[in-house]
């Protein structure tokens, strides 16, 4: 369809929207979720998934795979209690949401050549090769999905864009459900969220915004719509948690596509009602927006966000207002009688109102009752997305005034108190470190003082190379681990193994020629979950796995208690490491900002005090790496992007603490020692002031993906000190050939001084293999010393 003949439907939509609705809307469940973890409870899905693409299952197999688990999972939220039609969502996902609405829309790049079948339909090959790319094309790129640790696929669209529907998987699944005995509620991204995440095509002119192509993808939502009523499902729902962020794109011309595209899609003449959800944060200047299009219930986070003023909520009249009061980012049991609270405070608005988490439960693990490791005081604290489930489905029995809620809201609030006084919680050694803390502890000499220092010690090269600290994690690393673990391996043979491994890493980088070493970390489950098995305040799951991106999990820590660093942790690892080469070493560490983002964090405290606590542990890890004789030392925050707020308003004041407590945990080193830090996984435009003023000395960033663009913000910014913007992306199997890397290199030298340029990947290598680690490697040092030489 053309911008103007959409134009002309939207015209008469307005008058349409009461007829054509729904004759009588179905009521909305009074309890619901946004969205449950899709992996499965024992990583099923994962396993699936990477079997298939090794090659030995088929897609018959998979597909079984995944039918079995969406049906284990659906009828375990219905015994939880989500038994209305719509109630149990269908979130499942074989890679990323954000993948499955351009997989059902039709948005596929130009670039991957001809991806569809026969009958124009996109099979779960074609969805996997967008995923991962392949010999010849980059992967869709992949980033952060608001201010979580989930990652999704950035759809490219452009003018040359052909939108149709090349997938209804989502109306196969409810239909599957629906036959099984579960009535779901169909999911999908929704078309203005969609839009905002998209990037443009590479065919796309220099001021074309993905935006303008509303028009052209809302026939293929209402084609979907009509399937999907087709079918028989009573709702759909459309996840458009863009709306709660401060977007580029001014607010009238947000509003004016939220406009358009609900106005369009209530007027589809048989469709599902329509269940728009706004999680992540408030929705603000585009409540009233969405109040006056013609959709049936509209959800909003009312745990991260405030309630709505009276007047606000009025406008929502014949809505049904889903209020997420339970939270899907973070694991504390809810506070219910604050959630009764709000509900009340909802409820006098006149509306009817139904009970929800506030984000999807996707960013937390399936179920306490599997952490048997953990102590029961601890668990009592805790709700996993089943737990939360329960907790939604308990608060909508507020609604029919149950009387069987209020000793379950005593019960909540008796334990929250019992954890603010637990043993652990606060302690007064951790406390009188922290308020004894001056300016001082905060900063370092001039780096140019450092600088000179340094550069005499270390005496490296222009263009020094180095890698990002990972090496593979191969197979048996992991299954050494994990006989360690089960007590198939001693304490001493299993380091013995991580041994062997680190004298191959090093002879390898020796080999390789590389001038700056690490040590390869086979010793680290996670680079924020080893951290937290040697830190006190911190307990580690055993099954409490969640989506990171595709296949790829991780084990989020939870960071109840005052932080106290009992003994060294990463010492002995650095100083072996160290006696096996004459080359510097790079001491390895994560960040305060990086752990508390990967972790699930105590909700009691402002987070800057929390981060304060892990800075003083890391600061003492880093004085001993100093005494040991490590030259440089790695603090890795690549996360310190993730957790900056979605709202302008509140971002100066997350700056100030996340850059202060990265400060703390460094500037106890000496002049000499050079710290490093790392970042990945975000645009860093936004935030470079941030990054300047953590005065690392050197800082190596991602920028293979985007071709470089980094440099455009250093130079810009005068970043002053050592840079290395990643030259090989380690995100694909590809291996970058030398041309292409020095390349990238002399991009770099035209913009970035060449004496603060450092040479190194984009990232950790440890979800490679040796052999294209090797390779790419070789290049990286070969185009090193090319550019070297044209220097000279
Ligand atoms: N926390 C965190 N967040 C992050 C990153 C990160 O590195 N860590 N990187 C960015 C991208 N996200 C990523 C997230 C996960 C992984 C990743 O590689 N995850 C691994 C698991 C890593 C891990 O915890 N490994 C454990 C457990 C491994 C395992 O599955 N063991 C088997 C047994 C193995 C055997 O017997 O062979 C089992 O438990 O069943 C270990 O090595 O000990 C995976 O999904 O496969 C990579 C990047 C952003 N966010
Ligand atoms: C996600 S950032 C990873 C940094 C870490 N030092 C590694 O090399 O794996
Ligand atoms: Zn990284």
């Amino acid at each position: 369809m053309t911008a103007s003949t959409s134009t002309s439907t939207l015209t008469s939509t307005s008058t349409l929207t009461s007829t054509s609705a729904p004759s009588t809307t179905p009521v909305f469940p009074a309890a619901s979720i946004l969205g449950y973890p899709r992996i499965g409870r024992r990583r099923e899905l994962k396993k699936a998934v990477e079997s298939f693409w090794a090659g030995t299952i088929d897609a018959p197999a998979l597909e079984k795979a995944a039918q079995d688990l969406r049906l284990s999972t659906a009828k375990r939220l219905q015994g939880l209690g989500l038994t209305g039609n719509g109630a149990v969502p269908g979130t499942f996902s074989y890679y990323d949401q954000v993948l499955d609405a351009a997989a059902h829309i039709g948005a596929i790049p130009a670039r991957f050549g001809a991806l569809l079948d026969a009958q124009g339909q996109l099979d779960i090959s074609g969805y996997f090769t967008l995923a991962r790319g392949t010999a010849e094309q980059q992967p869709l790129e992949m980033t952060k999905w608001f201010d979580t640790n989930y990652h999704y696929l950035v759809p490219e669209i452009g003018p040359e864009t052909v939108f149709s529907l090349t997938s209804t998987r989502i109306v196969e699944e409810f239909s599957h459900a629906l036959a099984n005995g579960v009535h779901t509620r169909p999911y999908l991204v929704g078309p203005v969220t969609f839009l905002l995440l998209s990037k443009a095509s590479d065919e796309a002119p220099n001021d074309f915004s993905p935006l303008s192509r509303l028009a052209d993808i809302l026939p293929v939502y209402a084609d979907l719509l009509a399937r999907l009523a087709a079918a028989g499902a009573d709702w759909v729902q459309f996840d458009e948690p863009a709306l709660v962020v401060d977007q580029v794109t001014p607010l009238p011309e947000v509003q004016a596509a939220v406009a358009e595209a609900y106005e369009y899609l209530a007027a589809v003449p048989s469709r599902p009602a329509l269940f728009v959800s706004t999680p992540y944060g408030a929705l603000e200047g585009l409540l009233p927006t969405l109040a006056a299009t013609g959709i049936d219930a509209l959800h909003l986070d009312v745990f991260k966000g405030e309630v709505p003023a009276a007047a606000d909520l009025a406008a929502l009249s014949g809505k049904t207002l889903v209020a997420g009061l339970v939270d899907g980012h973070n694991i504390w049991r809810n506070d219910l009688a604050s959630s009764a609270a709000k509900l009340d405070e909802l409820r006098k608005s006149g509306l009817t109102v139904t009970v929800s988490t506030s984000t999807s439960t996707q960013h937390v693990p399936h179920d306490v009752q599997e952490e048997t490791q953990l102590s029961a005081e601890l668990r009592s604290w805790l709700a996993f997305a089943d737990q939360k489930t329960a907790e939604v489905v308990t608060l909508s029995g507020l609604l029919t005034d149950s009387p069987s809620v209020q000793p379950a809201i005593d019960e909540a609030s008796a334990v929250i108190a019992a954890r603010a006084a637990a043993v652990g919680v606060h302690r007064t050694e951790v406390q009188a470190r922290l308020s004894a803390l001056t300016s001082a502890d905060f900063s370092r000499d001039a780096y140019a003082t450092r600088a000179a220092v340094q550069e005499t010690q270390l005496a490296l090269p222009t263009l020094p190379t180095t890698t990002i600290g990972s090496f593979p994690q191969t197979g048996e690393i992991r299954a050494a681990r994990a006989r360690a673990n089960k007590g198939e391996l001693t304490q001493q043979q299993y380091q013995g193994l991580m041994k062997d491994e680190i004298r191959r890493v090093v002879q390898l980088q020796e080999e390789l020629g590389l001038d700056v070493l690490v040590h390869g970390e086979p010793e680290r489950n996670d680079m924020v979950q080893y951290f937290a098995e040697n830190l006190e305040g911190f307990d580690v799951t055993v099954h409490g796995w969640v989506q990171s991106y595709g296949s790829r999990c991780t084990r989020p820590s939870i960071l109840w208690g005052d932080v106290v660093r009992s003994q060294p942790i990463t010492v002995e690892w650095a100083r072996f490491a160290q006696s096996l080469t004459g080359k510097p070493m790079k001491g390895m560490l994560t960040g305060p900002v990086t752990i508390l983002a990967w972790s699930f964090v105590r909700d009691d405290q402002p987070l800057g005090e929390t981060a304060n606590q892990v800075a003083l542990a890391l600061r003492d890890e880093i004085a001993d790496l100093e005494s040991a004789g490590i030259r440089i030392i790695q603090v890795d925050e690549p996360a310190l992007r993730e957790l900056l707020p979605l709202r302008k308003a509140d971002q100066a004041r997350y700056l100030d603490w996340s850059v202060n407590s990265f400060r703390l945990a460094t500037s106890g080193a000496g002049n000499g020692t050079q710290i490093h830090t790392h970042l990945c996984y975000s645009e860093f435009g936004v935030v470079i002031d941030a990054i300047d003023s953590l005065d690392a000395d050197v800082t190596s960033i991602e920028a293979a993906r985007s071709r470089m663009e980094v440099v455009h913000d250093l130079e810009n910014h005068g970043f002053g000190r050592g840079v290395g913007p990643g030259v090989y992306d380690i995100h694909s199997p590809r291996v970058p050939g030398r041309a292409e890397v020095a390349q990238l290199l002399e991009t770099a030298v035209q913009h970035v001084p060449a004496r603060q340029l450092w040479v190194n990947p984009d990232c950790g290598l440890k979800t490679r293999g040796y052999a294209e680690t090797e390779e790419s490697l070789r290049n990286l040092v070969d185009a090193a010393r090319e550019v070297r030489a044209q220097l000279a």
